[in-house]
């Protein structure tokens, strides 16, 4: 991947090739500058590489226009980034609740799923209130209810519990572990939560646009990539 600003060009990722089996959880680890948001954007679909192939779910989505990327990441992908992305005119509760409209899902299940992820992650009795009312904390546990309750066959997070307390981080850990065993969603994480790290099957390292290597509890791998540069 080259980023060009200008006349200056940075190269940030170097021929990465990774297969991520489903039902794994896979956290990508890395100094800072490493590359690790940059790949993970690239493999939401959020980022179009300058180079290289991405494969998610047996769809080449690197060949897919703008509009059939919309439908596939709203189908199939569940984010928990940095900046949340609630609507801020909406209440904690109504932000699930149209993020489960728009994956077809019925006004009262999207309701009854809303009030369930909440309570789950804690904010029971901060449904009705609006972003600018919750802490930063408190937005990102509505974020990640929102991306749980649609159950996604992929999952994707940046640091998905950076600015949580030791119970909330342990309970949204526990949460994501049971999508992944449970449901066989795949989750792709950015973490140095060492929480994390205990609950994950294998973890890739990046280092200077490169992976320096991978360490592993499981070593089935399915699927492939292209590689990415
Ligand atoms: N849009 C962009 N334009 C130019 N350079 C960029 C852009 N986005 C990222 N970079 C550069 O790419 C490199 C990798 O950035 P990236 O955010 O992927 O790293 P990271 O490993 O996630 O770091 P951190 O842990 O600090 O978040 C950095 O040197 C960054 O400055």
């Amino acid at each position: 991947m080259v980023f060009r600003t200008g006349s200056v060009e940075t190269r940030v990722l170097k021929g990465i090739d990774l297969t991520v089996s489903a039902g794994e959880i896979r956290l990508l680890m890395g100094p800072s500058g490493s590359g690790k948001t940059t790949l993970l954007s690239i493999l939401a679909g959020i980022l179009t590489p300058t180079g290289g192939r991405v494969n998610l779910l047996g769809q080449e989505i690197t060949g897919l226009s703008r509009r059939q990327l919309a439908r596939f990441r709203r189908r199939h992908i569940g984010f928990i980034f940095q900046d949340f992305n609630l609507f801020p005119a909406l209440t904690a509760a109504e932000n699930i609740e149209l993020a489960l409209k728009i994956k077809q899902r019925s006004t009262a299940e999207a309701k009854r799923l809303a009030a369930e992820y909440l309570e789950q992650v804690g904010l029971a009795d901060r449904a009705r209130h609006l972003p600018k009312d919750l802490s930063g904390g408190q937005k990102q546990r509505v974020a990640i209810a929102r991306a749980l309750a649609g159950s996604p066959k992929i999952l994707m997070a940046d640091e998905p519990t950076a600015a949580l307390d030791s119970k909330t981080g342990q309970t949204v850990v526990a949460l994501i572990q049971n999508l992944a065993k449970e449901k066989g969603c795949t989750v792709l994480m950015v973490t140095h939560d060492p929480r994390i790290t205990d609950a994950a099957d294998r973890i890739t390292h990046l280092e200077d646009g490169l992976i320096s290597h991978s360490s592993s509890w499981q070593t089935r791998e399915v699927g492939g990539n292209g590689v990415i540069g």
